[in-house]
């Protein structure tokens, strides 16, 4: 379970003295997600999603409301933030910023298939669309040189092959950087794993968690996704999958030449980003010993990385 900031019913009802929503009816720790604290939270007024930022300082939440705000009042269904009764929707719980957002409808998906790989797809080139003339952009923290810069302060957890296999794909990186700098560029999700999105009988997709979003390839936002939704735990492809996403964002939004000629390239690039980032995590969940937090596995996406070099 998620949960690094633990509430009090006391300490969540003071919070909510703030806002016009009723009082506090219940609330729980969300066990999913695996970089803030999240809790549900009924009151007289609904349904809330309390987020604590365990990482973010105030100025990046803001980026990310920035975000969300936009992308709602263009009608995609993404967390945007309630105010209070000063209209202030940033505050500060426990000394770190947080945000109470309206619990969006739907349900996760455990096992995506062709037609909702479609939907995300249709969904991601909406948001890419959306998103286009908000300025200034939020740059990305675990680019490429971010890559550059972590991937050997974590090679102690690898062994010997998988160290040659991290110094050889920063290389082939490395060499083809031009080309993913080539790409169309613009505000990306850059975590649309299936565990951020919520599917609804009305057929609409939520997408959550816009925490990691910033300034990057388009291209290599929707490898994000075929990386997680489109394959197995070895990276296999599943029947018909990457083909509905593809065609799912092409009725939106079709694909350049350059990005049809780069897709291989991102797809490693996406694979090597959460390869390195589960590695992190790991690192810093067991220097915080005692924490009750998920774990994902590194190894996954180091198996997806070969896998995508092999194509
Ligand atoms: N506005 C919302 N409406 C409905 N459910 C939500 C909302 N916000 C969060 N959740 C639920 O809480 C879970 C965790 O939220 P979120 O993914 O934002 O957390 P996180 O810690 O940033 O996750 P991670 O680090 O794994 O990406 C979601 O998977 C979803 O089930
Ligand atoms: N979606 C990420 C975790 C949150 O950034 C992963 O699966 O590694």
């Amino acid at each position: 379970m998620s949960v690094y900031t633990p509430l009090s019913t006391a300490e969540l009802e003071h919070f909510l003295s703030r806002f016009a929503l009723g009082s506090l009816q219940s609330f729980r720790g969300i066990t999913a997600g695996i970089e803030n604290s999240n809790f549900f939270v009924s009151t007289g007024a609904g349904e809330y999603v309390l987020t604590i930022f365990e990482h973010h300082t105030a100025d990046e939440v803001q980026d990310f409301v920035r975000l969300a705000r936009h992308l709602g009042q263009q009608g995609l269904r993404v967390p945007a933030p309630v105010a209070d009764r000063q209209g202030e929707w940033l505050h500060q719980l426990k000394h770190k910023p947080a945000i109470l957002c309206p619990r969006l409808p739907g349900e996760h998906i455990s096992n995506p298939q062709p037609e909702h790989c479609a939907a995300i797809g249709s969904a991601l080139a909406q948001l890419h669309i959306a998103a286009a003339d908000l300025s200034p952009m939020r740059p990305d923290n675990r680019d490429y040189h971010w890559w550059l810069s972590t991937g050997p302060q974590l090679v102690s957890a690898l062994n010997e092959q998988e160290r040659g296999l991290l110094e050889d794909e920063l290389a082939y990186q490395t060499a083809h950087r031009a080309d993913w700098l080539a790409l169309p560029q613009g505000w990306i999700h850059g975590d649309l794993f299936h565990d951020n999105a919520l599917f609804s009988d009305d057929g609409q997709v939520a997408i959550l968690d816009l925490y990691n979003a910033s300034a990057g390839a388009l291209l290599y936002d929707l490898a994000v996704v075929a990386n997680d939704w489109c394959c197995d735990v070895n990276g296999v492809w599943k029947d018909g999958c990457v083909e509905a996403l593809l065609s799912g964002y092409q009725t939106v939004r079709p694909l350049t030449a350059a990005e049809q000629a780069g897709w291989n390239l991102v797809l490693r690039g996406a694979a090597l980003r959460f390869w390195l980032s589960r590695l992190l995590t790991r690192r810093l969940q067991q220097q915080q010993a005692g924490e009750l937090a998920l774990q994902k596995d590194p190894a996954e996406f180091m198996q997806k990385l070969l896998r995508r070099r092999a194509q």
